[in-house]
């Protein structure tokens, strides 16, 4: 096992060449660190001649966008690659293929994806996606039923908790989601514009009981595997293809928090349409993306069912008239109260989304940023009474005076 530390571009090509086989012997490797999210190294490298690539993500002892005086544990590369295997064998073709993972150098070798596109670039673009609602509710019910105690023997079950017990990722959501946007945090992040209704979030009691409660199912039910950040710049788009990439904070946590996390990207979107001068697009795009939205879920709940259904293995929860209803409308509701969590904590929180940071125009951003926290905010004040994905959509189109 090699000693670990950030590599640099010539020692990934190093690495790459031992690697038995994938590339030509003789073979002039090129590499070129792309990684922009918040925390890792990533490297492609590639055999122009061959055509062949991969990629090499590298885990870093720190929180990236913060620096070193954040520091974060490098095991997030192991569950990061233990739980890619996992989901392709429950969702095949829908997560890169991992080659080969270096727990000393916090490292895993997969599949080079960039004849896609990261999806939150291809919505901001406006592009339209035919195969994702199916693509993504075949991914999450696969993933989330057959890891839940509905689906797993629930002994097994219990050893893949500790199998993914993450500590220090989930804190860093149970912080940056459920604790710092409704309070005075130096975590917060947030343009002056909307400095009153970021003040309105730290005052707000009816908010704060339901972001407790959804943070008490986020530190208590495990439900099933979750990829736990589960975005749309986690995921990999073209119109015939999807692959989710990143499962770094996968834990068992609550099921609604994946479904919410994906609805939450696309409403964060549609607030961010706002950059758009003509309103017929913007609308046409709008109507896209609440479309998707309702197909996710639609296709989400009738895939688990499905699963559930064919292949339960639980007698109580298989039999009893009644529960399975009971057990989805749950995931309905938390899926609607995440959601809502997660729209607010990219307005005010330490992390933003490009969707809206990225609107040039100062007072249309803050329209957008105003939007997508007044839908948070009603999406998290309606779950625990939400009896379909129709009440959703219903508070989206009241967002922004029922255009
Ligand atoms: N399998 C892959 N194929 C191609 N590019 C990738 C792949 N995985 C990651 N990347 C690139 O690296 C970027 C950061 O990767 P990501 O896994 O999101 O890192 P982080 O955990 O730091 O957010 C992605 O936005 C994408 O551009
Ligand atoms: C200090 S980490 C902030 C934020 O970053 C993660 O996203 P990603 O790794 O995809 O860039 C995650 O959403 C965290 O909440």
């Amino acid at each position: 096992m090699s000693a670990y530390h950030p590599l640099t571009e010539q020692e990934a090509i190093d690495i790459a060449r031992s690697l038995s086989d994938f590339f030509p012997q003789d073979a002039q490797l090129e590499s070129r660190e792309i990684g922009d999210g918040n925390l890792n190294l990533v490297f492609h490298i590639s055999d122009p001649a061959s055509g062949k690539s991969l990629i090499m993500k590298q885990a870093l002892p720190y929180a990236k966008v913060v620096g070193e005086s954040w520091p974060l544990t490098l095991d997030r590369a192991r569950i990061e690659s233990e739980a890619l295997i996992t989901e392709a064998k429950l969702a095949p073709g829908l997560v890169p293929q991992v080659y080969h993972y270096d727990a000393g150098l916090a490292l895993t070798i997969m599949e080079d994806l960039s004849d896609h596109v990261i999806m939150r670039r291809g919505l901001m673009e406006n592009g339209r996606y035919p195969k994702f609602a199916s693509d993504i509710s075949d991914f999450m019910a696969a993933t989330l039923f057959y890891t839940s105690d509905l689906g797993l023997n629930q002994q097994e079950k219990k050893r893949k908790v500790g199998q993914f017990i993450n500590p220090e990722l989930c804190k860093i959501t149970e912080d940056l989601i459920f604790d710092d946007p409704y309070a005075d945090s130096p975590n917060n992040n947030f343009e002056a514009a909307i400095a009153d209704e970021a003040r309105a979030l730290q005052t707000d009691a009816q908010l704060h009981l339901e972001v407790a409660l959804l943070r008490q199912k986020f530190l208590t039910e495990a439900q099933a595997l979750l990829h736990g950040d589960l975005h749309t710049g986690s995921i990999f788009i073209t119109p015939e293809s999807t692959k989710v990439i990143d499962p770094e904070f996968a834990f068992f946590g609550p099921i609604g928090f994946d479904v919410g996390a994906v609805i939450a990207n696309f409403l964060l979107n549609y607030a961010g349409q706002e950059h758009w001068s003509e309103a017929d697009a913007r609308e046409d795009y709008r109507e896209y993306l609440l479309g998707s939205i309702v197909d996710i879920w639609e296709q989400f709940e009738q895939k688990f069912r499905k699963h559930w259904n064919d292949y339960g293995v639980d007698r109580l929860a298989n039999s009893t008239p009644g529960y399975q209803d009971i057990y989805m409308k749950r995931l309905l509701q938390d899926t609607i109260g995440f959601a809502g969590c997660k729209m607010v904590r990219r307005i005010v929180g330490l992390s933003h989304v490009a969707d809206i940071d990225k609107i040039p125009d100062d007072a249309k951003r803050e329209k957008a940023q105003r939007l997508a926290l007044g839908i948070g905010k009603s999406l998290i004040k309606l779950n625990r009474h939400a009896e379909s994905i129709q009440e959703l959509v219903n508070v989206v189109r009241k967002g922004h005076g029922g255009q």
